[in-house]
């Protein structure tokens, strides 16, 4: 009998593979997702990774509450956004169009000019094609709304399709129209390469803009709010100017945006590259949000492309993320994508407020000597005692964690 390969195994079969102590594969071994599921999710599964979810508070969108679910292993992340939210008031957020874009592109391109003006010409027939390729978007209200070109010089030639997804991401919506129209466009067009059709997470037909005006007064509770207000408008401004300090300001807002990414069973590699890709829209990466002071308010706004779905994908198969959507309240991925983005906001907001006053590891670090304390192993009510004491402490690291432990335990 041949022996079977690693991807054919049973989960449990693979982790005997391992050479791991008992422990640790009954660590393995213990699972919250459905096995079943986890195993036909993903390929060569051993296991799950957990990460802990939290409620940010305080967020109104549009004259909407929200409690808003976030995945994250980073303490202060949470707190930090519900505190922007709180200082911010409500947000205004809004989205003009929700397309996805997907591309044939063609390769030592012979007859650019003939294939463009096919398009052009025939853009209802591609637009029939697109429909019996996938109809229930069309049932849906969806389908492929238009279509352009784009020639790059070096021979390739991009055919640029925009497509109504409706609530959906729409990576698998938009590959198999593609597919289809790319079927048709070889059999027109024989002598021509089609290097690959798929779909753009440059999302920049699915963009969503927030904002929040605040009164300076919000922005400190010792009196000197104005003063805050000009250096979180500073900050941004040199945002735009630094990439060393963008990717820094970009990083504080992800914190926000990928937590409640993730804990709605979204995609999160796509929203991360279609971010970063906007970031550089200008020719250099650039902070994502803007603060100007308009008198005795700070105006705050962020524009970014979000390609989130609140259907499809794996939305189903993760009971989290469906309590998640529940908790959120949300039905369409519009909605959701306003929320996103103005958690982006908030949390950037936050960070900024807390960087030009009291700097950021008073409030971050007090939160992280938490994560501090049971890193050295404190247990039950040692963690909160444990954590009292790192805050007292000028200086917190692990030695002094260690030895504050230690002191603990022998009183
Ligand atoms: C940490 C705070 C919020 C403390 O802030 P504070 O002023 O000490 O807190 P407060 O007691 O005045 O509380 C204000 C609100 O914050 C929330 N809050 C306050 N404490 C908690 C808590 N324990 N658990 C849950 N929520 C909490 C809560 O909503 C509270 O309102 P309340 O409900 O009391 O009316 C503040 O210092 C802050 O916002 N700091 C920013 C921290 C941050 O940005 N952390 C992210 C990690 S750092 C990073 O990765 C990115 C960065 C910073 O480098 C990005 C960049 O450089 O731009
Ligand atoms: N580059 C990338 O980012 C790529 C990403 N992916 C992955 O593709 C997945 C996302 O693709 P996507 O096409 O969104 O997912 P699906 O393939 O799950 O398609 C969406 C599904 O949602 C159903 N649906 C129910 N209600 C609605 C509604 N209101 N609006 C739209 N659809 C609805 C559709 O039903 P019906 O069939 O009846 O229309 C369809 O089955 C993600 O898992 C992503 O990680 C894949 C390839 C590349």
């Amino acid at each position: 009998m041949t022996e079977k390969k690693f991807y054919q195994m049973t989960p449990e079969e693979r982790r005997m593979t391992l050479g791991l102590s008992p422990e640790m594969e009954e660590v393995l071994a213990s699972m919250s997702l459905d096995s079943e599921v986890a195993n036909h999710l993903i390929e060569n599964q051993i296991s799950e990774i957990e990460l802990p979810m939290g409620l940010a508070q305080n967020f109104s969108i549009n004259g909407k509450s929200y409690q808003v679910p976030m995945a994250t292993e980073e303490p202060s992340v949470i707190a930090a956004a519900s505190n922007g939210a709180k200082i911010a008031g409500d947000f205004t957020a809004m989205i003009s169009e929700r397309l996805m874009r997907g591309q044939i592109v063609f390769y030592a391109v012979k007859e650019a000019e003939a294939i463009e003006r096919y398009v052009e010409q025939h853009e209802a027939e591609l637009i029939a094609i697109a429909e019996a390729v996938y109809p229930s978007i069309v049932k849906r209200g969806g389908g492929l709304r238009a279509i352009s070109s784009r020639y790059f010089e070096e021979g390739f030639l991009s055919l640029d399709f925009k497509i109504d997804v409706q609530d959906a991401m729409g990576a698998n919506i938009v590959n198999s129209i593609l597919e289809g129209l790319a079927n048709h466009l070889r059999t027109l067009f024989p002598n021509e390469e089609i290097l690959f059709s798929i779909l753009s997470n440059y999302a920049t037909e699915s963009l969503v803009k927030a904002t929040c005006a605040i009164p300076v007064e919000k922005l400190s509770k010792t009196g000197n709010g104005q003063e805050v207000a000009e250096k979180i408008q500073a900050a941004s401004q040199f945002s735009k100017l630094d990439p060393y300090r963008a990717a820094t300001h970009n990083k504080g807002i992800m914190n926000g945006i990928e937590a409640v990414v993730l804990a709605t069973g979204n995609d999160n590699r796509a929203a991360s590259a279609a971010i970063h890709a906007y970031a550089s829209k200008n020719g250099s990466y650039q902070g994502l949000t803007s603060w100007t002071l308009d008198g005795d308010q700070l105006k705050g706004e962020i524009k970014i492309p979000l390609a989130i779905a609140s259907v499809g994908g794996a939305l189903k198969l993760l009971p989290k993320a469906q309590a998640a959507m529940t908790i959120l309240d949300i039905k369409s991925a519009k909605e959701l994508a306003q929320v996103i983005a103005s958690v982006g906001l908030a949390q950037n907001l936050a960070a900024l407020r807390a960087l030009v006053s009291e700097g950021i590891q008073k409030g971050h670090m007090s939160l992280q000597a938490r994560t501090l304390a049971m890193n050295v192993g404190a247990k039950g009510d040692e963690i909160e005692q444990l954590t009292d004491l790192l805050k007292a402490e000028a200086v917190m690291n692990q030695a002094i964690a260690e030895s504050l432990l230690r002191n603990l335990r022998n009183k």
